[in-house]
Parts: C-alpha cells; structure tokens; sequence
C-alpha cells in the first residue's frame, strides 16, 4: 500500500471540498451533513481555510415534492433544483451553526466563470468571504443552465474552484469508499487504488460514467476533475462522504480513499484560467506578420493583422487564432464584438475611431489575455 505523509495545515491551508448529492440525500444525509459540517469546523480550528461545493439542490427538491425518480427534462430540473436549493442552504446554516460559523451561498453558471471580469469578481467574494471566516457554500445556478455550456457537474466545478482560490488541496465525497481499478457496481471484485500519480488513459477507463441514483457526473467526471486540479498543481483526495471522519483520517495520512498527486504545476494566472474556462466562441485568421508576432514574440494582437473574422462573438469572449493555414496559433480573448472586428479588420489603429465612432483599445486582442496554443496542450 502507498504510504501517505500528512496533509498538515502549514502545508495544506486552503481547501475546497465538494460534497456529491448521494451523500446528502437518503436517510443517512442528514447525518452526513452534520458529521461534514463538524470536520469542517476542526479544519477550522487547526487554522485551514474551507470552501464547500454542494450538490444536492435538486435531490433536495425531489425529497420536499415527493418524486421518486429524477426528471429528464431541463425545464424540470431547472425547477427542482429552484426548489431544493433554499433548503439546502437552510440545512448547511443549521448545521454549521453549532460551531458558530456562517455560511454564504454562492451560485455560479459556466458562463460566469468564462469572463475574466466576472470570474475576478468571484475569486474576490471568495477571498472576502474567508478573510470574515465565513463558509462559502457554492453549487452550479441550475435554475438558469443550459445544457451545452453547464460546468458539467460540480465534480469540474469544484476543481476550477480549486483553481480560482488558490486551494493545496481539493477534497470530493462521494458515496464511494475509493477509486477502484474498476466499476465496482459490475465488477465485484474490484479493488481499491490508494494512490494515483497521473490520469491518464488508463486510469480514466476504470471508471464508469454513469452516475448513482441521484448523482450527475459519475466517477469518470471525478477523475476529469482531479485532471483539471493536477494541471493547476493541485492534488485531490477522493473520500467516502458517508464516513466524513475520513477526511481527518487522509489529512493524517491514514491510507483512507484514494490521492491523486498534484504534479507539475503546468499553468497559472491567466493561462491556467484560459486553459480551464472558455470555450472560443468564433475564429480570427491572421496574417503571416501578426502570426509570427504572436508566436515569437509575445505580442498583442492588432486589428491590422486580422484578415477574417468568423463566428458570433461578444467583447470579452474567447476566439481562437488561426494563421492562413488554418493553424491553432492560440487563444485569446478580444477587446472588440465580431460585428466591430469585421468592419475595422486589416485596417491601422489611428483609423479605429473614425471607422466605429470610438475606441476600446488599441489591440484587438492583448498579450495578457492570448494564450499559445503549445501553452494550452
Ligand atoms: N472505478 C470506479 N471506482 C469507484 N466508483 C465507481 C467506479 N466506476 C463507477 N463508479 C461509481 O461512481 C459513483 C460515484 O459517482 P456519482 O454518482 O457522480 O457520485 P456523487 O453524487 O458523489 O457525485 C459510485 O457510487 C460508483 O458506483
Ligand atoms: N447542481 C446539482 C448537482 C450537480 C452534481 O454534480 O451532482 P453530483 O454528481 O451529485 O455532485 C444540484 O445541486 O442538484
């Protein structure tokens, strides 16, 4: 078995702990939640900083209407999780109130996230939150979702929550003991992996990506997470909700659940934000000049080199570049809507004004917010 060091305070301060809806539902939820809420509150006191994701708005609102089986429809999801989530937050502020602590919802969509402002805004709250020793309690705004740009579940949530604080460690409870080698609901005879260096292929085809009766991403959106954490040198633990004892356990270096290490730190900042959050909304192909400038030297990206513009895209949307080829030369976000990049393309900076009537910036896209493609791999 994999021997664990302890995770102490000095060296793992800030946590993020997400918290699946299996764990809070069912007759035991309560318990859990309780059991969660006084670990939380030890974490505390050893002067570690705590973030929760919670799930289990929806599942909350499938217990207080009586439904047995989860909707299919958005319309119906959207309207659950509306309905569960004020009694969510009701139950966590009871709980958390035994230890005299105070909880703050937070409810985020993808596209929050996905600009940099809003995005800024939120790391702010959070921060803000935590100076006052406050429990951020955040879960995805489902009552607004749409399907194709939703976190995907709060398994992926909570990781670019991981990201977005800065957190040394990233916790997820599950229903499940451990990650086993493989889906131990068809393969009895699965064992249980301590320790995992990498996700890789290998590790992500143990997983099946079916959920439980009320969860949403299942375990291979777990190992997706833990992916997303490793990239921003974050390790996860995966831990057994249902024994939340089990978090003080690991953080001992009791060999309890499963570690996924937290590897080379690949990204920060802006780029580790790129890398993560936006999905590029249209395309702008470049001339030869502009993309050798944005390759070798780091250079923002100005109208003039801007041959096509493609797509629908707002300011502060994501827009790959492309070179004449049809390259990837990088990703970046524009300072200028497609309609008005359309109309100032291929034309010099001191023309701008008299073309749109004023003037965002100078760059069509600028260096701080345009990522390579070989820094995005
Ligand atoms: N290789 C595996 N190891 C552990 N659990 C797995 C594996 N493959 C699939 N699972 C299933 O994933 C489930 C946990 O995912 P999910 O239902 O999304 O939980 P949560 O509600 O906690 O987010 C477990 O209950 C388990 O049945
Ligand atoms: N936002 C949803 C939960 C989505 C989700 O990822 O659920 P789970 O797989 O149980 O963590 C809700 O509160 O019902």
């Amino acid at each position: 078995m994999h021997g664990r060091l302890p995770l102490t305070a000095q060296t793992h301060r800030r946590l993020v702990i997400k918290v699946g809806s299996a764990v809070l539902s069912g007759p035991q939820g309560r318990q859990h939640q309780l059991a969660i809420a006084a670990q939380v509150a030890a974490l505390r006191a050893e002067g570690r900083e705590v973030v929760l994701v919670s799930s289990g708005a929806q599942a909350t609102g499938m217990q207080k209407l009586g439904l047995t089986e989860k909707p299919k429809s958005l319309p119906s999801k959207r309207a659950l999780a509306a309905v569960g989530q004020p009694t969510l937050m009701l139950l966590w502020e009871q709980a958390f109130s035994w230890y005299d602590l105070k909880v703050a919802q937070i409810l985020l969509t993808a596209e929050d996230l996905a600009h940099r402002h809003r995005y800024l805004n939120a790391r702010q709250t959070l921060e803000t939150l935590l100076a006052w020793g406050i429990v951020p309690i955040i879960n995805e705004n489902d009552t607004v979702m749409v399907e194709e740009i939703k976190f995907g579940d709060n398994d992926q949530l909570s990781a670019l929550i991981a990201s977005l604080v800065g957190a040394d460690l990233l916790i997820l409870l599950s229903d499940i003991e451990a990650l086993y080698d493989a889906d131990p609901r068809t393969h009895p005879e699965a064992q249980p992996i301590p320790y995992v260096e990498r996700v890789d292929a290998e590790v992500l085809r143990m997983a099946g990506d079916s959920p439980n009766q009320v969860g949403t991403g299942g375990m291979k959106s777990k190992l997706l997470a833990a992916e997303k954490a490793q990239a921003a040198g974050i390790p996860t633990l995966l831990l057994p909700g249902t024994r939340p004892q089990s978090i003080a356990e690991a953080l001992r270096g009791e060999p309890v659940g499963t570690l996924f290490a937290g590897g080379q730190r690949r990204y920060s900042g802006r780029k580790l934000w790129l890398y993560q959050l936006p999905k590029p909304q249209g395309e702008l192909v470049v001339d030869a000049g502009a993309a050798r400038a944005l390759r070798q030297g780091g250079a923002s990206l100005l109208p003039a080199g801007i041959l096509e513009v493609r797509g629908q895209f707002g300011v502060g949307e994501a827009v790959k570049c492309l070179d004449e080829q049809g390259n990837l030369i990088g990703v970046g976000l524009v300072n200028y809507s497609a309609a008005e990049l359309s109309r100032i393309k291929r034309r010099k900076t001191r023309d701008i004004e008299a073309i749109l009537g004023y003037k965002n910036t100078d760059e069509a896209i600028h260096r701080d917010y345009f990522a390579l493609a070989s820094e995005l791999e």
